[in-house]
């Protein structure tokens, strides 16, 4: 019987995407297909979502959402199947789906986000007249407050909450509580009070059936207080329903056997037509030509992709003989930093302030290396889609990265097993060191070879991980219905709850 799970999230590609969010929540869908789960995707009226929307109807309408009049409406968009909460006066706006156009958050996104869980949980319980979903599954601080409902409405929905980023809490001060329609004894610690306000991750994580967090390494990392951002108590206390399912990759948009981005497309046993696609790279970052490796960066520029110390090595790059492709958004400062790099290093370091999905495919198609010197990294798709496109990772030993990576110490390079290269700390002289090792392994043109074609060869599509959800989800919702819980014999266990 399959089950029926509603999956909220605040973003989805290729529909609207910021970041890994948006990816992820793109392809669970056909991810935990094979395995017997529908998922439909609970997204708000985006104006890029409803102009994609197909074969709409009409689930519902409010007379007044926080305040709004609000319809809720089915139907689809390609291969995913909507649910979307339709609210002009909160989603059709100019900027993105979180910030105006400056980059400023907006101020009220405590009521879009809220209403947006408060319609969620309705949607998932069946108040609509349609049957109710099996499991809600929401994603990070956006869709928090929708288990919280679930939970103080005292529904039988189970629901599971993923952390892609636990550093976004959705924090609010406490005078919006009154406007969130929850009972007074909500407001506490043991409910949605969070250091003084209200926390919309908090509320979620306190009142999910289930945590989930998007590597092992990461499900570790916070319950510590270096990485749980104030939530590591909570992620302790609840350690025994907290998992960590490592993010797969959609295979079918990133493949460089098929990917139209890249003027030449290749296999691993075809790498040298890559050539082309590094001509390209040269090309469209206005770089010289040269022997030395291409660096490429595809990120945020924020403190926690560890920019900030990556725009102080431009120098260092490029007197070790490297060449720095970098497509990005983020702090200002950072921003500056690395445009003022491009000036001092013409033709050596190539940079580009925006957004860009085609020429992310094209790094990742022509570049030598792709660089992620994150802070912390939950999971990090982009050192995934490195290691798939023969763009050898060189990453910190954290969260995801650490958990998909082999570093290319001797012992792996013999054995063969080497993907890729990790370094402990984030700061200047350890980027230093290891750029110089990838260098000098750059040089040993079979050992980078080895590399690349090891890299290719790992699965990091959704097969196992979609799998992992799958039996989560069967888990949880059989508290309620039994017959749910018939599965497809696994191929491997799920993984068991962070112990210890
Ligand atoms: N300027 C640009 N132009 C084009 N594309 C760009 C871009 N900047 C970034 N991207 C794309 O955005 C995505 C970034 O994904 P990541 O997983 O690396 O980080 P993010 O911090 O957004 O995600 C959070 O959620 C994901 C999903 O769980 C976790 O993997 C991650 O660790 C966590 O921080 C990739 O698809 C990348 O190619």
């Amino acid at each position: 019987m399959s089950l029926k799970v509603l999956s909220v999230v605040s973003e989805a590609y290729p529909l609207v995407k910021t970041g890994g969010l948006g990816d992820v929540a793109g392809a669970l869908p056909s991810a935990l297909a094979p395995h017997g789960v529908e998922v439909t995707t609970f997204l708000p009226g985006y104006p890029s979502v409803m102009k994609a929307l197909r074969d709409a109807v009409v689930l519902h309408s409010y007379d007044s959402l926080f305040g709004e009049k609000a319809q809720i409406l089915s139907g689809w968009a390609g291969k995913l199947k909507l649910i979307v909460l339709d609210l002009p006066g909160f989603y059709d706006r100019p900027g993105g789906p979180y910030c105006d156009a400056s980059g400023k958050d907006w101020d009220d996104n405590w009521r879009r986000f809220g209403a947006f869980s408060r319609a969620a949980a309705d949607v998932a319980q069946g108040k609509f007249n349609m049957p109710s979903f099996d499991v809600l599954h929401a994603h990070d601080w956006q869709a928090a407050m929708a288990p919280a409902y679930l939970h103080y409405d005292g529904a039988h929905v189970p629901s599971i909450m993923t952390v892609h980023n636990i550093a976004f809490a959705g924090w609010f001060p406490n005078d919006i509580f009154v406007w969130l329609g929850l009972p007074w004894h909500a407001y506490s610690m043991h409910g949605v009070e969070y250091y003084g306000g209200v926390g919309f991750l908090k509320a979620g994580l306190f009142c999910a059936d289930a945590i989930t967090t998007v590597s092992p390494t990461y499900a570790e990392e916070i319950g510590d207080a270096h990485f749980g951002m104030g939530l590591e108590g909570l992620v302790r206390a609840r350690r025994d329903r907290v998992y960590g399912i490592v993010n797969g990759i959609d295979t079918e948009v990133w493949n460089p056997a098929e990917d139209p981005h890249l003027l030449a497309q290749y296999e691993r046993l075809t790498l040298n037509r890559r050539l082309q696609n590094r001509l390209q790279v040269e090309k469209a970052f206005d770089l010289d030509g040269g022997t030395g490796p291409i660096f490429c960066v595809v990120s945020r520029l924020t403190t926690q992709k560890g920019m900030d110390v990556l725009a102080g090595m431009a120098e260092n790059i490029v007197t070790m003989g490297g060449r720095l492709a970098l497509i990005g958004t983020g702090e200002h400062y950072i921003e500056n930093a690395f445009m003022d790099a491009a000036k001092r290093f013409k033709g050596r370091i190539g940079v580009k302030i925006g957004y860009d999905e085609e020429l992310s495919h094209l790094l990742q198609g022509g570049s030598d290396a792709i660089l992620v010197p994150s802070r912390f990294e939950p999971c990090g798709l982009t050192q995934l889609y490195g290691l798939r496109y023969g763009c050898v990772p060189i990453a910190a030993h954290t969260g995801g990265l650490a958990d998909t990576i082999i570093d290319a110490n001797e012992a792996a390079l013999s054995a063969g097993v080497a993907t890729g290269f990790l370094f402990d700390e984030v700061n200047h002289d350890t980027l230093s060191r290891v750029l110089s090792h990838a260098i000098y392994r750059y040089q040993d043109r079979p050992t980078w070879k080895a590399l690349q074609e090891q890299g290719m060869r790992m699965d990091f599509s959704w097969r196992r991980s979609g799998q992992r959800y799958a039996e989560l989800y069967r888990r949880f919702a059989k508290k309620n219905a039994p017959e749910l819980a018939e599965e497809p014999a696994p191929e491997e266990p799920l993984q068991e709850a962070v112990s210890g």
